[in-house]
């Protein structure tokens, strides 16, 4: 049998093109390793390379504005690749040469992408990277950031840092001194194999350039080096901006990092940029090696110009806020425990707060208008700022390390709390252009417990449901609306999936937060009242329970609306990108110290102020940064309340905080962190 083929180069990157409509091929893997082999395999005549890095079986869909055309991979040893970036290149010029328009929409086993092809220049969308553990895939259930692997001990790669992103594909990136440098034929493969990828991992290393990176990739599937990887630079500029690698915004502002990349047509080294604004300060209190001195200072600061206490003398380190008398007493173990309010915009006061005398402030409320959406006021969370502040202030505590750290934008993207927990700062996070800050969680010894402060009426909350925002895209061919059968009507197909969105049950009811909610938010579809519809969208909201993730939920919603509408009109479904990680679900274990000690200490300071039950153990009502701190023991924690009996009170014009309830939350911090860090302490190590 004769199979016609072409061969097309992307940036280096070159491939077996094969009309799937025309050709029928039954075992395309021993295809595939036949013709792409370098000493046997295709050539086209023309004395280029022999062999290829895959072969492309394409299937192009009749006419349509974008052309549809359908893409796989298969590699040269057979394995059928989810994405390639330069592939999908290939694959546009060869759909546009076919059709009669410049745009193309690609279906990959990764989703489908949009391409358009313009004078020769091919530009593909290349989706939003991701280093979510159970997307890469990762085997353990923690992203892999500039980690060694201990696997790696005793091989070529021993002691190389690597950062794990999936780009459409898995890609380990390393950063090195200098590409050129790297035997890439014995240093790639033990992390390509490594054990801590399950699916494997193309491997790419970058080195710093004058304009962007040099990138060299070793390929899964190609098992070696290839000459350009189109997911390989998107996973160098992914991690590159993740570790803060990227250089400085030239206007030193702005987030000019774009949320989708594309790779160019030419094989040019890949740049990005960032830049941040806003402070971004916590504080430690330890005890000093003699056990003499507290000392509030600023814990972790970004680099740059001096807000938020910085030293340029110092090397951009923290220099000391504020300090306190030496006590003497002999320096114990040392133990962590984390107090963290958030505030969105940097810590202010209340806007037009009253402050009565002192021996009225009893009877009195602190009110506060919201000026802003963005700025929440004296409940949420101010208030609670307030009363860890005086708990941090008073608490005598026996061993340990007790650290309040204030950080902004809770509201919104929580880069802030991102920030201080992978000490990677999103663009338009806190601090300067190029800011690193020192993650809370790598302190030595790790922290036992966080408290999150919120407006919780004194109550101990436990849990909170998760919140994601997805859209449900349907995708299928415009027609005559007087011959629907010529077309695929997306906005019929949405009825099948509204009915898929009623009955997705993805994970069981869970004991403190019950069960899980979707709710389609918005739907938009159709161009025109006498047109068959090729396109529609929904949009869904997701309260999520426990153990469900962003990225479970959305792979389980396409996988069930795939079942339910069918293989034509296409269904993707995407989650809302945003700059720092989802408020996902979160549940800790009410048999946690923290939660104890908390739950005692508020409801003898409510009982003793006057405010009858408090303490109770439940779930937080509303959205929660908690998940971040999780999974270790975390508590949401605060005076006010987010409703009252008169109606809302967080977020509204009437926002108020009890100044007798802020002074009973600042004792029950106080107690219960003194119990938690004093001689007896109920913490394990
Ligand atoms: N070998 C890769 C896919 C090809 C990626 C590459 N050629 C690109 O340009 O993105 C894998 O199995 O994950």
């Amino acid at each position: 049998m004769t199979v016609p083929f072409e061969k097309y180069d992307g940036a280096g990157n070159d491939f077996v093109v094969v009309d799937a409509e025309t050709a029928s091929i039954e075992d395309r893997a021993a295809f595939a390793r036949a013709h792409c082999d370098r000493e046997t395999g295709v050539t086209d005549g023309s004395g280029g390379r022999r062999g290829a890095d895959g072969v492309l079986f394409l299937s192009l869909a009749d006419d349509g504005d974008p052309a549809r055309v359908t893409m796989t991979l298969v590699q040269p040893d057979g394995s059928v690749a989810e994405m390639c970036g330069n592939g999908a290149r290939c694959v546009a010029a060869w759909a546009a040469a076919r059709s009669a328009g410049s745009r193309v929409a690609i279906d990959t086993p990764a989703g489908s992408r949009r391409a358009v092809v313009d004078d020769g220049s091919v530009a593909v969308e290349m989706g939003t990277p991701t280093f979510d553990p159970e997307a890469v895939p990762l085997a353990g259930d923690a992203p892999l950031i500039d980690a060694t692997l201990d696997e790696l001990a005793g091989t070529a790669s021993a002691g190389l840092s690597v950062t794990a992103v999936n780009t459409g594909v898995p890609h380990a990136v390393v950063f090195v001194g200098d590409v050129d440098a790297v035997q890439i034929d014995a240093v790639a493969p033990p992390i390509r194999h490594a054990d801590a990828f399950p699916e494997g991992a193309n491997v790419t290393f970058a080195s710093p350039a004058a304009d962007g990176f040099r990138q060299r990739t070793y390929e899964r599937g190609v098992e070696g080096e290839t000459r350009a990887c189109g997911t390989g630079a998107v996973a160098v500029a992914a991690a590159a901006r993740r570790l803060g690698r990227l250089p400085d915004a030239a206007d030193g502002g702005g987030s000019p990092c774009p949320r989708r990349v594309a790779t160019s047509a030419s094989p040019s080294p890949t740049t990005a940029r960032r830049g941040c604004a806003g402070p971004l300060q916590s504080a430690s209190r330890e005890r000093s090696p003699r056990g003499a001195s507290r000392e509030l200072r600023p814990h972790r600061v970004p680099r740059g110009r001096g807000q938020g206490g910085l030293d340029e003398r110092r090397g951009g380190r923290a220099r000391p806020a504020a300090r306190r008398a030496p006590e003497g007493r002999p320096r114990p173990p040392r133990r962590r425990c984390r107090e963290r309010p958030c505030q969105s915009g940097g810590w202010q006061p209340p806007p037009r707060a009253q402050h009565p005398p002192r021996h009225r402030l009893a009877a009195r409320r602190v009110r506060a208008r919201r000026r802003h959406r963005s700025r929440p006021g004296a409940c949420d969370a101010k208030g609670p700022l307030a009363a860890l502040v005086g708990a941090f202030l008073a608490a005598e505590i026996e061993q340990g390390t007790l650290t309040l750290a204030v950080t902004p934008d809770e509201e919104l993207l929580s880069t802030g709390a991102h920030a201080l927990m992978t000490g990677e700062v999103a663009p338009g996070g806190p601090g300067e252009a190029g800011a690193s800050v020192d993650p809370l969680p790598a302190a030595d010894p790790a922290p036992d417990a966080y408290v999150v402060g919120e407006p919780t009426g004194l109550d101990v909350c436990t849990a909170a449901r998760g919140r994601f925002e997805g859209t449900v895209s349907i995708e299928g061919t415009a027609a005559h609306a007087a011959s629907p059968e010529s077309g695929v009507n997306a906005v019929s197909a949405a009825g099948r999936a509204l009915d898929a969105l009623e009955s997705f049950d993805n994970v069981a009811a869970h004991s403190q937060l019950g069960e899980a909610t979707l709710v389609p938010t918005a739907i938009e579809g159709g161009e025109s009242t006498n047109q068959v519809p090729a396109g529609c969208t929904i949009t869904v909201d997701r309260r999520s329970v426990p153990p469900e993730t962003a990225a479970g939920f959305r792979r389980a919603l396409e996988a069930q609306l795939r079942r339910s509408v069918g293989a034509d009109p296409s269904v993707s479904v995407s989650l809302t990108a945003r700059e720092t990680p989802f408020l996902e679900a979160f549940a800790t274990d009410p048999g946690e110290p923290v939660v104890d000690a908390l739950a005692d200490a508020a409801a003898a300071a409510g009982d003793a102020a006057g405010f009858g039950q408090r303490g109770a153990v439940r779930p937080f009502g509303a959205a929660t940064e908690a998940s971040y701190f999780a999974p270790t023991p975390t508590v949401v924690f605060g005076p006010g309340h987010l409703a009252d009996e008169a109606g809302a009170v967080a977020h509204a014009e009437r926002e108020y905080v009890d100044i007798p309830s802020v002074r009973a939350a600042a004792t029950a911090l106080r107690k219960s962190t003194e119990r938690l860090l004093g001689g007896d302490s109920p913490l394990s190590n």
